[in-house]
Parts: C-alpha cells; structure tokens; sequence
C-alpha cells in the first residue's frame, strides 16, 4: 500500500516508540499485554462459535432435539464469554488511549511552552497552522487510531490464521475437469478467498487513496474557520465599532467555502468507496455459498458443514479485507500523523535557531550593560546599529522614537525574547525583572488569579492585593476578586493598565520594564502611578518605552532611535 510507505511508517514508529519507553511504560506495556490476551480469546472464542454452527445445524437438519438443546446451551455460554471480552477489551483499549493521550498532551504542551517555542514558532518562517489544534485535537486522533488500527490488524491477522486453517480442512479438494486431464484443487475455498480479498484491496486503494490528502486538508480548513470566529469574538468590540461586519461575514463564507468544497470533495470519495464496500460486502455474503455448494449438492458435507463454510469463508474474507474496510480511517490516520510530525520538526527547526536570550548573560555588577548591541527585522533589515548603553541600578531611562523604530523591539531584546540580535546583554545577578507590554495580558479566571498573574512564590493576603488596588483608583473591583470573568472584554483599557501597576506593586520587581503601559491613561493618573513607583519602590529600576513628553519629567536618561539604525543617549 503506497499510502503506507516506508517514510510514513518511520514516522509513525517515533511517534509511538516514546510512551512505551517513557516512564509509564510498565503500567502501559501490561494493559497493552491484557488487551492483546483479550482479542485471541475473541478470536478463539469466535472459532468456538463457528464449530457451533456446524453442531447446530446438522443438529437441526437431522431433528435431533435433545442435540439441538444441548447446542442451544453451548451457545449461552460461548455467548456469554463473548459479551464480557467484547467489554473489558474495548474498556480497556479507551483507559490505554486516555493514559497515552494524557502523557502524549503533557508532553506536547511542555515543548510549546518551553524556551518559549509558542513564540518563537511564530516568529519564523517554519509555519505551523494552529498549533492548538495538534495539541487538543490531533493527539486525541493518534493515540485512537494507533490503538484502534493496530489492535484491528492483529485480531485481522489471529482471525485470518485461525480460519485460514479451518476453511482448509472443510474445503475438501475440488476437481476440476481439464478436457482428458483434472485439476485437483486443495483447499479451494482459501484460495477463492485469498483472491476475492487481493481484488478488493486493490479497488478500495485505487479509489480511497486521494481521502488522505483531503482529511489533511480538511482538518485545517475547519481550524482556520473556527479559528476566525474566535478572533470575531475575541475581537468583537472593535469589529462592532469598525462596523466590519460585512468584511468579517465575507471572510467567514470564504473559509466556510473551503471546508465546503473539500469536504464536497471527500464525500465524492467516500461515495465510490461506499459504493464499492458494501457492493464487495454485500457479494461476501452470498459468495462462499454459491462456491461452497458444488460439494452440498455432491452430498459430500451436510447443512451444517455448508454453513461453517461460509462463516469460515466470511472471516477469513473479512480479515483479508481489513485494509478495504478500514481504508478511511487509516486514511484519516495518516494525515493526523503528517500534521503532527510536521509540528515536531516546526518544533526542531525552531530549537535549531538562535535562542532570544543568546546575547544575554548575568555579570556581577548591578547594572544593566548593553555592549555593541544590533538588532535587526526577521527579513534581516536592521533597525538598530552598535548600541552602548549602561543603566546603572536605580536609574531611570526612557526609550523614544517614532512609531516602527524599534522600541518594542528592543524591550524584546532586552528580555530575551527577539531572536534576531547580535552583541550583548548584562543583566544583574539575582535582581527580578518585570515587563510590561502595552496591552496587559489577563488571563481566565478569577480577578485575584489576574492580578497576581503569572504568580509569586509566596502567599499574598487579600490586604495586600487590597491595598495596590487602592493606589492604582481599582479600589471599586475588590469586591470581584472571587469572580470568574473574561476580565479582557470587561475592563476598559486603562483599567487593564492599572491592573498591570497592581501586579508591579505587588510584585516589587528590582528591574521595571514598561511598553507604553500608561497610554491608554489620562496625565494625572499617569502622573499619580508613576509618582507612587517613584515613592514606593525607591530601588528600582525604571526603563520605560512611550512617546509622550510627559514621560522625560519621570527618567533621567533618554534612548531616542530613528528605525533606520542610528541612536541616541541624552542625560536629562
Ligand atoms: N514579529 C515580527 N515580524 C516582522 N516584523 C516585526 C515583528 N515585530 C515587529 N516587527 C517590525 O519591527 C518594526 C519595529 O517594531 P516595534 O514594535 O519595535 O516598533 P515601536 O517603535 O515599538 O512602534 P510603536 O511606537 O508603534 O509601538 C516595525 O516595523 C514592525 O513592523
């Protein structure tokens, strides 16, 4: 099977081999062992029942009460074997997919987390399309079709030996006259099997093989259209006073349009290979009789015999015919493979790369030293060129410049976060670090979670959370500390950047980076919450980026950058 080359094979295998050679490996490898135990006795005991058959029926055939009852009684309890295997093997087969699931998703969202990959993806060319979708999504389908399809391949190939063997001893030797000359066919009934299923297969590839290629394409279509709604919702005030509606309804038909289309596409598919599956199921039925009957008409086997025939032939068929039956799913499998090994080596690419932080490194002195420091755009245009720059602990310095010169920029750099810089950075030993971006990031949950967001390693008593909501005129919310809201879409912009002075006094960082925090306020409260980081955190720090002259009167050095690479350092 093409779809199943080799390169996808390897693929899959690394994507598999890591659970079972992770820490819950032994936990895992024995519930893998009892799902496997539990599929042979299904096996086996449909073997048992396909004996029955023959008892059964000969039974019936000959009028044999007494045998018929006694059969009837061997049903009941080969029947109830098979419903207790047929639950625990599946209960146990969806608490291996969860385990592995959990330990995939662990996994996974501690690599997109970690070194900032979330970012830094984003950063590079290496696009990966809605890495949320790999995570929630995708690894739920992996882990469900590997369990599902592999488990399905071996109970394929157990039901396979073990019928292959019975239909063999029942087919009896058919001859063939040839002219003067016989053909003497051993076990025919396997080989008519053999060659119903290799006809089969060989139709359900050659019509199922463009479903791949679709479901990966469809699987993105519906992320980037459920996407854009979470950004309308998201974004929703904004949209409503730009009166974008139109533009954003237009936008939504032409994502929908795509789904539309390549699903419209899969269902064409899926019809043939409907069309075909059950045609070639439907055939199965009445197939093995037709074939089986030359020798119930020759008296040579009973009723019973003919029947056991057919069940025979119907599961070795049916195994045979495992990848016909389970050609969309494997299909799907395949493309939910392809996406994730396409995220990991986003991933790898991205860990290949310069780390932000790489021109950053911790010295003794108490000052922040900026030596030969250039940064450029990721197209590799530089925006700024050779800074020298000491900020002394308990120094202010204000960033200026117009808009796009790169002050953001080099707050990002500062932090560790801009990949693309040359020079270096020396950062204090031991000193803490705060920055704050232009629009405070607030997080779901309740309003003390937003406030002492990302978190302290300390307790911090509702006085305290209290009494920085008071200086910061938030007094008016400590009510809602306990309340669970989008805070976002609540609070006004200015609110926002007050919440981020709250988590700043409460925090106390050493080092205080600020992106344009305060624009969204009016002068006095910028006055007023400047004056208190002034009074209150005396020690620290205070690099802030903004463009009103306001500002000059709280720094006592000013960065100005032009864009084009040139700076400059005034004392003020
Ligand atoms: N992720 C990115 N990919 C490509 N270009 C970027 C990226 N982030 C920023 N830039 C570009 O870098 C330049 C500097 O951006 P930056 O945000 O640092 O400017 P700024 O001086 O802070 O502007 P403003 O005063 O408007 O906030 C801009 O031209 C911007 O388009």
């Amino acid at each position: 099977m093409a779809v199943l080359d080799r390169k996808f094979l390897q693929a899959t295998w690394s994507l598999i081999r890591e659970y079972w050679h992770s820490e819950e490996k032994w936990p895992a490898r024995g519930l893998l062992a009892v799902i496997v135990t539990l599929n042979l006795t299904y096996v086996y005991i449909l073997v048992l029942i396909n004996k029955w058959f023959n008892r059964f029926y000969n039974a019936l055939q000959n009028f044999d009460k007494e045998e018929v009852f006694s059969a009837l009684g061997e049903f009941c309890l080969l029947a109830a074997c098979y419903i207790i295997v047929a639950v625990y093997q599946l209960y146990l087969q969806q608490m291996l997919e969860i385990k592995w699931r959990r330990w995939m998703t662990h996994k996974y969202l501690n690599n997109w987390l970690t070194d900032r990959m979330f970012y830094r993806l984003q950063l590079t060319d290496s696009y990966t399309d809605n890495p949320d979708q790999r995570i929630s999504e995708d690894l739920r389908l992996f882990t469900n079709y590997t369990l599902a399809l592999s488990l399905g391949l071996l109970k394929a190939f157990v039901t396979l030996v073990s019928f292959i063997a019975i239909l063999w001893q029942l087919s009896g030797i058919l001859v063939i006259p040839l002219g003067s000359q016989q053909l003497v066919v051993s076990g025919y009934m396997v080989w008519v099997a053999i060659i119903y299923s290799v006809i089969g297969t060989w139709l359900a590839h050659k019509i199922g093989k463009p479903l791949a290629r679709l479901n990966f394409d469809q699987q993105r279509y519906e992320a980037d259209f459920r996407f854009s709604l979470v950004r309308l919702r998201e974004n929703s005030e904004s949209i409503a006073f730009y009166g974008g509606e139109a533009r954003e309804e237009r936008s939504f038909i032409a994502r929908f349009g795509k789904v539309f289309n390549n699903y419209w596409q899969i269902m064409q598919r899926r019809k043939q290979l409907t069309w075909f599956a059950s045609g070639y199921g439907q055939i199965a039925i009445i197939f093995p009789l037709v074939v089986a009957m030359p020798r119930y008409f020759a008296k040579e086997i009973q009723l019973g015999g003919l029947l056991q025939i057919a069940k025979a032939f119907d599961s070795v068929q049916e195994s045979l015919s495992y990848f016909v039956s389970s050609y969309a799913s494997i299909a799907e499998w395949k493309a939910v493979v392809d996406r994730l090994t396409g995220f990991i080596s986003s991933m790898q690419q991205v860990s290949t790369l310069p780390q932000g932080n790489s021109v950053i490194e911790v010295g003794p002195e108490a000052a922040l030293v900026v030596s030969d420091l250039s940064i450029d755009l990721p197209d590799g245009q530089r925006i700024l060129s050779g800074l020298n720059l000491t900020i002394q602990a308990g120094e202010s310095l204000l960033v200026a410049g117009p808009s796009g010169s790169g002050k953001s920029t080099l707050l990002r750099t500062l932090s560790g976060l801009w990949p693309y810089a040359q020079g270096r950075i020396t950062i204090p030993a031991g000193h803490t670090f705060l920055f704050l971006p232009q629009r405070s990031y607030l997080p779901l949950g309740t309003l003390r979670d937003t406030l002492l967001y990302p978190g302290l390693n300390r307790p911090v008593a509702d006085e305290e959370i209290i009494a920085a909501m008071s200086i910061c005129k938030l007094e008016g919310l400590k009510s809602y500390l306990d309340k669970t809201e989008d805070w976002s879409h609540i609070l006004s912009l200015g609110e926002q950047q007050r919440i981020a002075f709250v988590r700043v006094f409460i925090h106390q960082p050493d080092w205080l980076f600020m992106d344009e925090a305060t624009s969204a306020l009016d002068e006095a409260t910028e006055r007023q919450l400047y004056g208190l980081v002034q009074e209150r955190l005396a020690g620290t720090t205070l690099v802030s980026v903004g463009h009103r002259n306001t500002l000059n009167s709280y720094h006592k050095k000013k960065l100005s950058l032009d864009g084009r690479g040139h700076w400059n350092l005034l004392v003020m």
